[in-house]
């Protein structure tokens, strides 16, 4: 054992410093006894510089700005903390006591650790999370190519819009998709895709309104490594280089801020992005489909939208009409949801042919998602079989209030015109008159009325009681 503590002892200043670590050791007072090899490398200290000096004087001339040793002798605890080099460099620093056989401290052993090699590990890592974050991403965007949902249409108009739809999907031109909100823009966009020659690559939904005004730029046309603040060291693509070689589809566009419009029209004038942060532009090949619910020319003219990004995207529109223009394609819709959700809540239902009618006369504001909607909560709280007028929400039957209410003192007070009562007193008869005979062509037959006048009476009256 004896001769063992001598050799180790002769050598011990050798075996410290092949320690991959900085070592640093000071006495109980602070007194600094030695520092091996490492640490020396490390700091770029010399032994003869620090030995024998005490730990505290060495902060005073400005080398340390954080030591251990007072600390660990007070507490007779292990401890870390980061060191800052008068050159810059970080070192963290795990202090740790030794004890004498009386259980005294007597020596503070500080490893030191250039965490530079920590830093390119956490760079390595965050490289990994942004491969990572970009697969998930295009997961995202590939999760979104589901085939186009089945179209229900049974108007003139919206065969109209199939046929112009498929001629532009042809043409690799820019398609601009007007409409109320619910009315099927989304599905008309991914058709026009699903019918293009870009059909087998990417189609990437972005909704415009809901990127983030600081993001968006980076979202839509990504950033080179650095910048900015929290930027991934490898940069990353947007939306326009993941879309490249498929069809982008820019819903509610008229909800991009100007600076972004103006970069919009770049893209589609020069078929090139700028990636923020980047010097020089890339080329993309990608299509634009864009969508709105707002009237982009009065945007223009509020000088919300710019004008000649109106002009390029204006190029092959389509407006879908609102629910209400086309009463034929309700009964159809209606039927093709309650199909949809009878299948997935393992009901039977049907609707009374005069179901269908009344709900042919609402105006549905929330187009073909309300109804959708309307169907869906109908399917899970009716217990069928036979859907009838009145197993419909309220405000879709108009809420029959009985006769009384022509006698209120509200109308006889006389502060509504007579033209408006009458018309109303009329509806509620056509209501009535459906509702007994079961059907609106009957109705029309009974009382010499043409059916689109029954439509119109009724939706008219929506109108002015919304
Ligand atoms: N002709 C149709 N046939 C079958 N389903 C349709 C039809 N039109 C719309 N839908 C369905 O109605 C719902 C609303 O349509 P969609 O999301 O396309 O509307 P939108 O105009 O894009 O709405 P928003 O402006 O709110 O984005 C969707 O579930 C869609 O599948």
């Amino acid at each position: 054992m004896g001769r063992s503590n001598e050799i180790l002892a002769r050598y011990v200043e050798r075996i410290l410093d092949t320690l991959p670590d900085g070592l640093f050791i000071s006495d109980v007072s602070g007194m600094t006894l030695y520092i091996n090899r490492m640490y020396e490398q490390l700091t770029g200290l010399k032994q003869e510089r620090v030995v024998g000096k005490n730990v505290r004087s060495l902060v005073q001339e400005g080398i340390f700005d954080h030591i251990l040793n007072p600390e660990i002798v007070r507490t007779g605890k292990p401890t870390t903390r980061v060191q800052q080099l008068s050159d810059g460099k970080k070192l963290v620093l795990s202090g740790f006591p030794v004890f004498d056989q009386t259980g005294a401290i007597c020596l503070v052993l500080t490893f030191a650790r250039d965490v530079t090699s920590l830093t390119d590990l956490q760079e390595r890592l965050d490289g990994q999370r942004q491969l990572i974050e970009q697969i998930n991403d295009q997961l995202a965007h590939m999760a979104q190519e589901h085939e186009p949902d089945a179209l229900v249409f049974a108007s003139q108009s919206m065969s109209r819009i199939m046929a112009l739809l498929e001629r532009f999907a042809a043409t690799d031109a820019t398609v601009l998709i007007l409409g109320e909100t619910g009315s099927g823009k989304d599905v008309f966009a991914r058709l026009t895709h699903s019918l293009s020659l870009r059909k087998g690559k990417v189609m990437l939904k972005v909704d415009c309104g809901g990127i983030s005004e600081s993001l968006t730029e980076s979202e839509l046309f990504g950033y080179n490594p650095g910048a900015f603040t929290g930027a991934s060291s490898r940069g990353k693509a947007g939306y326009f280089e993941i879309a490249d070689g498929g069809t982008i589809f820019l819903d509610e566009v008229g909800e991009l801020s100007l600076p972004m419009q103006t970069r919009l029209l770049r893209v589609l004038q020069d078929g090139e992005i700028m990636r923020v942060g980047a010097s020089s532009p890339r080329k993309v090949n990608v299509r634009v489909i864009a969508a709105t619910n707002r009237n982009l020319a009065e945007c223009v003219e509020a000088g919300a939208f710019r004008r000649d990004l109106y002009y390029r995207l204006n190029v092959a529109t389509v407006r879908i009409p609102p629910l209400r223009e086309r009463p034929e394609d309700i009964p159809p819709l209606a039927e093709y949801f309650l199909k949809q959700y009878m299948g997935k809540y393992h009901k039977a239902l049907a609707f009374m042919g005069v179901t269908l009618d009344m709900m042919a006369t609402y105006p549905w504001p929330g187009n073909v998602r309300e109804l959708q909607n309307m169907v869906h909560s109908l399917v899970i709280t009716h217990n069928g079989p036979l859907v009838a007028p009145q197993d419909l929400p309220a405000n879709i039957t108009g809420g029959h209030t009985g006769d009384g209410r022509y006698y209120s003192e509200e109308i006889l007070t006389g502060h509504r015109p007579l033209k408006d009562i009458m018309a109303e007193m009329e509806r509620d008869f056509l209501r009535k008159a459906i509702e007994v005979h079961g059907s609106v062509q009957k109705v029309a037959g009974l009382f010499h009325i043409n059916r689109s006048t029954i439509f119109r009476k009724l939706q008219n009256g929506r109108r002015s009681e919304e």
